[in-house]
Order: C-alpha cells, then sequence, then structure tokens
C-alpha cells in the first residue's frame, strides 16, 4: 500500500510554487493565477469522468491523479488548505454518526 498522501503533496505544491524554477508545472501555473489552474482542474475532471464511463481502470487511476494535483493547486491559489477541507468533510460524518460508529469498532 501507497505511503504517499495528499498533506504530503500539498507541501511538495506549496515548495514547488515558491521556487520559480523555469521547468515546474507548478511554478508555471501559480504564475498564470487561478483561473488557468482552475481550467486544467476542470479539464481533468472531465478527462476522469470519460475514463470511468469508458470503464477504463488505468485511466481512471492516471485522471484521478492529474485531478487530484490540479485541485490542490487550485486550493494553494485561493489560500485554502487541506485542512479545512478534512474539516468539512469531518463535520459531515457526524451528521450519520457513522464516524463515532467506526471509532466504536476500533
Ligand atoms: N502530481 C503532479 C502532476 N500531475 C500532473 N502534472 C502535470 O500537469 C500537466 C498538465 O497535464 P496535461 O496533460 O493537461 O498537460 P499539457 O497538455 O502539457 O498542458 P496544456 O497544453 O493543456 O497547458 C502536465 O505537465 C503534468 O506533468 C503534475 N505536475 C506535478 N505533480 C507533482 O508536483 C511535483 C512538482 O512538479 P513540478 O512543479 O513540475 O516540479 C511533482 O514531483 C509531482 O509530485
Amino acid at each position: 500500500m501507497s505511503q504517499f498522501d495528499l498533506a504530503t503533496l500539498e507541501k511538495i505544491v506549496a515548495e514547488r510554487a515558491r521556487s520559480g524554477d523555469a521547468n515546474s508545472w507548478t511554478a508555471k501555473l501559480f504564475s498564470r493565477g487561478t483561473g488557468k489552474a482552475a481550467q486544467k482542474l476542470g479539464e481533468e475532471a472531465v478527462e476522469t469522468v470519460i475514463a470511468a464511463v469508458s470503464h477504463d481502470r488505468q485511466e481512471l487511476i492516471s485522471e484521478s491523479a492529474d485531478l487530484l494535483y490540479h485541485w490542490l493547486v487550485v486550493l494553494a491559489l485561493e489560500g485554502v488548505s487541506l485542512d479545512e477541507v478534512m474539516a468539512e468533510l469531518e463535520s459531515r460524518t457526524g451528521r450519520s454518526g457513522i464516524a463515532e460508529k467506526a471509532a466504536r469498532k476500533e
């Protein structure tokens, strides 16, 4: 099982955004701003949907990775942290009591 996680990728994105490296896609996207990055996010979302409805498993994995990366870039450009999104998701678990049920099973 992969040990890689979104928090690590969020840190990489922040570091690459600051790098100013001409070879960095992240730095390039940051320099072009939220409009361009959000456009790329939308394209990756559509490509993910196409892979899913095509039942193309490998493409679905690849496009999902592109989607999550570009999503983190857009969050960073807008000053939203992954933690804030996770807190929002966590708050929703309370609605069904599912988190408490899962915790009781541990
Ligand atoms: N996870 C990613 C990642 N996923 C996708 N991409 C890039 O996203 C870009 C967009 O994909 P497209 O197929 O749409 O590319 P394109 O056709 O060249 O783009 P356009 O012509 O539409 O502008 C590609 O250049 C991919 O390389 C990524 N670029 C970077 N990362 C991560 O960010 C780190 C830092 O990367 P750099 O910023 O490039 O150093 C990497 O080590 C990775 O961990």
